[in-house]
């Protein structure tokens, strides 16, 4: 077995101190047989390194999606693509692959016109150019199952967009903003992903010389095809990745490198059957942060975490996709070999989430040990770290502020049931306006616009999709910036 690593860095100073150890502190629920161990980069001078237990459960079973069923869509049996009449999988496709088979059972239910029920808003070609469309036709398909959750993940990856299903929310003065999901999920979705700007370790270095200690900084870095990456989140975009908090002890999420397009990205996935109302959490890594010894010291009496009514009782149950025939590749995670097992994924489509879970392990296993999936012995000594902002007190204003007033603007997601996509994603946009308006995060006139606010476009150089559908291709780019 092989294990993965993440480590954090913090910027400024701090008492932090590594332990050195193994980081074998999280496994949730899930056995992750992806994860390979990468010892701790030496401590640098005001930099601290925590070790990150990441990857995801070698099982992904299943995709949060829209809770609602007012999206009652009338989806069309999937159309076979050329060559996708033998049962035999063949040899596991590209990432690219892949990636365009996905996009193009989108491009098919956007040709055919997605419609929801009779009188109901309807997701059609003509409308492509709304941001919101591609979203929604991404949730309405991973609940109706018609997505792996790595597959949720790249398309995802792809359209560069948060679900509805999540929220931003500040906690209190100590722990700063969070993450919080706003219906159940279970356990092996696809979260959302840590998007920001790919680094090289050199740009990397570059970028921590530069930021002071009064900036916030979200350097995540990791190893990827034996080299060291970093994905910096330092940007105020309105993306959710950057916000969720740590968990030594009791995490529900994990990390896990997805590659699309030949770029690493890094996406979170439940390691654990998620309640409505609860903070996403994951595992930085085995260090002594901060935050984890002075347990909510800093935290008024006055202040406590606790859930807005808005979306505690959120009832919805978010259901998994089953897997998908052509998943594996996905994955840059090393496998361990089982050979001999089935990779058929087509044969029982009520599988359960552990069915998942091993269906989903089967097909890593059709992925090839090469070099893209396994760690250089170099690699392995480039631990993935992220720089971090500092404890939630000295990080800004924004902070400790409280939560500005949303009068007038209901968030209340239990009182309607029947709420529509386009109401979710409001609900969202008004969640996301309630962040304190300090001058890093208030946004531009066209910032309050819900699309930016949800939109994390990437450099030009990590998106570059081909041999999509014109059409989807075009929707993608478009929701991009
Ligand atoms: C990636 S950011 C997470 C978002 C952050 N809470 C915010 O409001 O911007 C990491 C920072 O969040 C804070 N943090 C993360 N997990 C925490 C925890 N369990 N308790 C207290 N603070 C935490 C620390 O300040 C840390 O530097």
């Amino acid at each position: 077995m092989f294990r993965n690593s993440l480590k954090m860095l913090l910027g400024g100073k701090s008492n932090r101190k590594n332990r050195n150890s193994g980081s074998d502190s999280v496994e949730g629920e899930c056995v992750f047989e992806g994860d390979y161990a990468v010892p701790p980069l030496p401590v640098t001078e005001g930099m601290q390194h925590i070790r990150i237990m990441e990857g995801v459960s070698r099982s992904l079973p299943s995709s949060p999606l829209l809770s609602h069923q007012a999206l009652n869509m009338r989806l069309q049996p999937l159309k076979r693509l050329p060559g996708e009449e033998s049962q035999e999988l063949g040899p596991p496709p590209s990432v690219d692959e892949a990636a365009n088979t996905l996009m193009t059972r989108l491009g098919f239910l956007l040709g055919e016109k997605v419609n929801e029920g009779p009188g109901e808003a309807q997701y059609s070609m003509e409308e492509q150019d709304d941001p919101q469309n591609l979203n929604v036709l991404l949730h309405v398909m991973s609940k109706r199952k018609r997505f792996s959750p790595v597959e949720d993940a790249t398309a995802h990856i792809l359209s560069g967009k948060d679900k509805p299903c999540l929220e931003e929310r500040f906690i209190n003065s100590h722990k700063g903003r969070g993450v919080f999901a706003s219906m159940s999920i279970d356990k092996g979705c696809f979260i959302l992903e840590y998007r920001g700007e790919l680094l090289s370790q050199e740009e990397s270095q570059t970028r921590q010389n530069r930021y002071n200690e009064t900036e916030n900084t979200f350097l995540f870095e990791f190893d990827w095809n034996g080299r060291q990456w970093c994905i910096d989140a330092s940007k105020e975009d309105g993306s959710l990745g950057r916000l969720v908090n740590d968990n030594n002890k009791t995490p529900n999420c994990k990390v896990k490198k997805i590659s699309v397009e030949g770029k690493p990205h890094l996406c979170l996935f439940s390691v654990k059957a998620i309640a409505s109302g609860e903070e996403l959490t994951y595992n930085y890594g085995d260090s002594d942060w901060p935050w984890r010894t002075q347990l909510n010291q800093a935290v008024p009496h006055n202040e406590e975490n606790i859930p807005s009514e808005d979306s505690t009782h959120f009832p919805d149950k978010i259901n998994c996709p089953k897997p998908a025939e052509q998943i594996g590749s996905y994955l840059s995670e090393p496998r361990p070999s089982n050979s001999g097992q089935s990779t058929d994924h087509n044969s029982d489509h009520s599988s359960t989430a552990s069915d998942m879970m091993e269906n989903h392990s089967q097909v890593n296993q059709a992925v090839p040990h090469n070099e893209e999936n396994i760690p250089s012995e170099e690699g392995t000594h480039l631990s993935d770290k992220i720089n971090c902002p500092k404890p939630a007190e000295q990080i800004g204003s924004y902070l400790s502020e409280p939560r500005p007033s949303n009068s007038g603007q209901s968030t209340d997601h239990n009182s309607d049931h029947s709420s529509t996509a386009s109401d979710m994603m409001e609900n969202h946009s008004q969640v996301n306006q309630a962040v304190p308006h300090n001058e890093e995060n208030i946004p531009s006139e066209e910032g309050t616009h819900l699309s930016d606010k949800i939109n994390c476009p990437k450099p030009a150089e990590q998106v570059d999709i081909f041999g999509l559908s014109p059409a989807l291709d075009l929707l993608i780019r478009r929701n991009r910036h």
